[in-house]
């Protein structure tokens, strides 16, 4: 598709959001020993890597990959794991970092298996949350920005593939 994109959100406001974020996630866990943050590949690999030095204390972090994809039946959607987490979960405080909610179809599914798991505390946190989009409902703790319905790239997230280096998010806006 011809298309061009527009900045929506630039590198700084980026910067500054992940500062509050990381506030309000270091005051939650202020108690917690072995934080465990888990990231959804590849979306997430360049907000958990700003994310996570800036969280305190002893933080690990892993990663895990699912693939979503329509069932033509039903309009509910199936979640596969393509790569688990290395780690177990039993017992820890596990943090699921995620760049972005739409259908909320991937982490209603992701938390559902990760709570299997028995966890001590799980809880969700998101970049980008598009709730006109939502789908399932998934109880997150902690959202960077609360953006309109619009096809979103950069930071990390991609349209077919491209654009994942971009500093800044930005739109998708095509073109005839
Ligand atoms: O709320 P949902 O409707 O489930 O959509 C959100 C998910 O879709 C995108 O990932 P994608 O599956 O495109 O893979 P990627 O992270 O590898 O780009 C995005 O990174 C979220 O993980
Ligand atoms: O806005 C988006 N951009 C890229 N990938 C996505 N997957 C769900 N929503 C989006
Ligand atoms: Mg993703």
């Amino acid at each position: 598709m011809k298309h061009t994109i527009e900045e929506m959100i630039s590198a700084e406001a980026i910067d500054q959001k992940l500062n509050e974020m990381a506030e309000r996630i270091n005051a939650h866990y202020a108690n917690s020993e072995r934080l465990l943050m888990v990231g959804l590949l590849k979306g997430s690999v360049v907000f958990m890597a700003d994310l996570c030095r800036r969280i305190k204390g002893h933080v690990e972090i892993d990663f895990m990959s699912v693939s979503s994809y329509g069932n033509a039946m039903t309009s509910s959607r199936d979640v596969k794991i393509l790569k688990d987490v290395q780690s177990d979960l039993a017992g820890r405080d596990v943090l699921i970092v995620e760049d972005l909610i739409d259908s909320g179809n991937t982490l209603n599914k992701v938390r559902e298996m990760l709570l299997l798991r028995e966890p001590k505390s799980l809880a969700l946190c998101t970049l980008l949350d598009k709730p006109e989009r939502r789908e399932v409902n998934v109880p997150v703790d902690f959202v960077g920005f609360t953006i309109p319905d619009e096809f979103i790239v950069g930071y990390g997230i991609d349209y077919a593939e491209q654009y994942r280096n971009l500093p800044y998010i930005a739109k998708v806006i095509p073109l005839e």
